[in-house]
């Protein structure tokens, strides 16, 4: 059969199909590298899945992202890379929260977004449930929506986390999209829609924030919380604070919060616990 396709074509194609070899090449060095890390004690023991390094590679490559693929694109990209180099090193499965009628909920379309389409993921019922198979080491990570003021008690799941075992070591989606703002000003990024909780203890990535569970005295009022941190350099970015069954108020704070930050301290609440840290999500757009 004659060729009719046009040289020019065909000589594109000859390039596509060099440099699909060469990422294919690199592709298989990667996993290679992975297969020694699951093998050897090069890890030390420490926790397979590691948020803060793969948002540190995330942040370096979108940093020096340039040309014609989308940032979304590349993205989609490198979270299936990490999320099979993820299986590679042992059961890795995540949970998360049926929506109505059993599809998937929003905070679902996220984990499968994230942890990748080969992932297993399995949904329960309620938040509670998804946070007792981290607890349980059916889960490796839960996905759970992230918390609302005025939510419902059953749906307040940080007031349940097992601390300090369980933290919140990620905010999704990482790649964030601009907040809708109708004003002019800088709409900075939409607030995370769901956090990851795992059995580890979260990295600093050098751009985080912390969240911090407060159990304060009834009279203590969500004014008296905000000054109370303020007062310390802890201002809170949101609370959310409920009253009953018990009071108890999640605060979101700027930084990588350590136990032994001598901040927390001199605080005047009768208990207060780090729930995690997350590093700050990369915006989907370039700003520059
Ligand atoms: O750096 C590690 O510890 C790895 O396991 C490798 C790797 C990756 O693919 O880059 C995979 C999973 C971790 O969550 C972080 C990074």
């Amino acid at each position: 059969m004659p060729d009719h396709t046009p040289p020019d074509l065909a000589s594109l194609r000859v390039e596509i199909d060099r440099i699909d070899d060469a990422l294919h090449d690199l592709l298989m060095r990667r996993a290679d590298i992975v297969a020694h890390m699951a093998a050897s004690r090069v890890k030390g023991g420490a926790a397979t899945f590691r948020p803060g390094r793969e948002a540190l590679i995330l942040r370096r490559l979108l940093g020096r992202h340039r040309g014609a693929l989308p940032r979304a694109a590349l993205f989609r990209l490198w979270r299936e890379v990490i999320a099979s180099s993820l299986a590679q090193q042992g059961n890795f499965s995540v949970a998360a929260v049926q929506g109505e009628q059993g599809a998937d909920s929003p905070s679902a379309r996220i984990a499968r977004a994230h942890f990748g389409l080969l992932t297993p993921l399995k949904l329960h019922a309620t938040t509670n449930r998804a946070l007792a198979s981290v607890g349980s080491g059916e889960a490796a990570v839960a996905v759970l929506p992230a918390p609302q003021d005025g939510e419902k008690p059953e749906a307040a799941w940080w007031t349940q986390m097992e601390t300090p075992r369980l933290r919140i070591v990620a905010a999704l989606p990482f790649l964030a999209q601009p907040e809708q703002s109708g004003n002019g000003a800088d709409p900075g990024l939409a607030a995370p829609a769901a956090y990851a909780v795992a059995a580890l203890v979260p990295d600093a990535t050098g751009r985080d924030r912390s969240l911090l569970r407060i159990e304060p005295e009834p009279e203590q009022s969500r004014a008296r919380i905000n000054a109370a941190l303020t007062g310390v350099g802890l201002a809170p970015r949101w609370m959310i604070r409920r009253d009953a069954p018990t009071p108890m108020a999640l605060v979101e704070v700027e930084g990588f919060l350590a136990e032994e930050d001598p901040r927390l301290a001199s605080l005047p609440f009768p208990r207060l616990q780090i729930l995690g840290a997350y590093a700050e999500p990369e915006p989907e757009e370039d700003a520059r």
